[in-house]
């Protein structure tokens, strides 16, 4: 190992907050793309929405969760769920609060059945600090919430203008783990659909093989594709990997009948999550030992997946 690379840090970092606090914003602006969907109306940020940042000293890999909620349907339950898992995976915590709003109730809720409990190193961002009418209540707040945790760092922001946001890019390094980088440097940024779409793929190869294969598939979405013609058309490319040669001769069924089984299940599945119509092409590959290989894992999402 270089210099360089000893000295290179890559982690995790959770952005939790209630919905519309900003945390899509503060991503986008770091990353410098859209990859989620901003808009003013509460709980558009459905999926994890996860970023890699690449910094020539450090790669920060953003799970950007859905705003935490209550709620018992079971779409709440899932948003709540990976929003957990989120902050378990994470090296860093960033809880985000609103400048002009203060502590509400349900930041208070959420600093303390999930912060608190969690125990990891916790940033707080004083987000919208532009929409604070009085610039001196800035201050109060700050010291208000240094009584509520021990958070590692405060930062006041304004992530429309972009105000802090370097400070907070350099501050959140400090607590990233020394680690070579997670991700290629060209990763793109649509992972946690592939993740999810992938782990549908896969429960449905488990579903229908387990007696054979009980865990020794693997699902990479490789690519997701909007049908050039029709829009309502999602064409998605997979690849499933197995341990063996015979392993693959399972899946694929005599005549091909198990793969067209799992593919039609699964793209029933994928159509009702995407609400389009889901041209689904499956591959099956023999990778030996490829339970073993730390980064295919982690390229195809294992940490993120409960
Ligand atoms: N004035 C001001 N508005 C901001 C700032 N950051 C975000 N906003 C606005 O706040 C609204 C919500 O921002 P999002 O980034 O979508 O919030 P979110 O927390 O990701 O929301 P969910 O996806 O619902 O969880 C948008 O209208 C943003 O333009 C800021 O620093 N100042």
């Amino acid at each position: 190992m270089t210099q360089e690379n000893r000295n290179f840090r890559a982690g995790f970092v959770a952005l939790i907050g209630r919905p519309n606090v900003g945390k899509s914003t503060i991503m986008n602006h770091i990353l410098g793309t859209k990859l989620s969907i901003v808009s003013p109306k509460p709980q558009t940020t459905r999926m994890r929405i996860l970023g890699v940042k690449h910094d020539k000293d450090a790669q920060i890999i953003f799970l950007d969760t859905p705003g935490v909620q209550k709620g018992k349907d079971l779409l709440t339950k899932v948003v709540m769920e990976s929003a957990v898992g989120s902050m378990e995976e994470a090296d860093v915590i960033v809880l985000i609060i609103e400048a002009d709003k203060g502590w509400t109730k349900e930041d208070e809720q959420i600093l303390e059945n999930y912060i608190k409990k969690l125990n990891k190193p916790t940033i707080l961002v004083i987000n919208k600090i532009d929409k604070m009418k009085d610039k001196r209540m800035l201050l109060p707040l700050i010291e208000e919430s240094a009584k509520k945790y021990d958070f590692k760092e405060i930062i006041p922001m304004s992530a429309i203008k972009g105000e802090n946001i370097d400070r907070f890019v350099e501050t959140l390094k400090q607590y990233l783990p020394p680690s070579p980088p997670l991700f290629p440097e060209d990763q793109i940024t649509d992972l946690p659909l592939r993740f999810y779409l992938a782990e549908i793929i896969r429960e449905k190869i488990f579903q229908n093989t387990r007696q054979e294969l009980p865990y020794s598939a693997a699902v990479e979405v490789e690519s997701i594709q909007e049908g050039e013609k029709n829009k309502n058309l999602v064409i998605i490319n997979a690849t499933i990997y197995v341990e063996k040669e015979n392993h693959k001769g399972i899946i694929i069924g005599k005549k091909g009948q198990m793969l067209k089984k799992i593919g039609q299940q699964a793209r029933e599945e994928l159509q009702q999550i995407l609400g389009k119509k889901v041209h689904l092409n499956l591959w099956v590959k023999v990778k030996p030992r490829w339970k073993e290989d730390i980064r295919l894992l982690k390229m195809l999402g294992y940490q993120y997946i409960s």
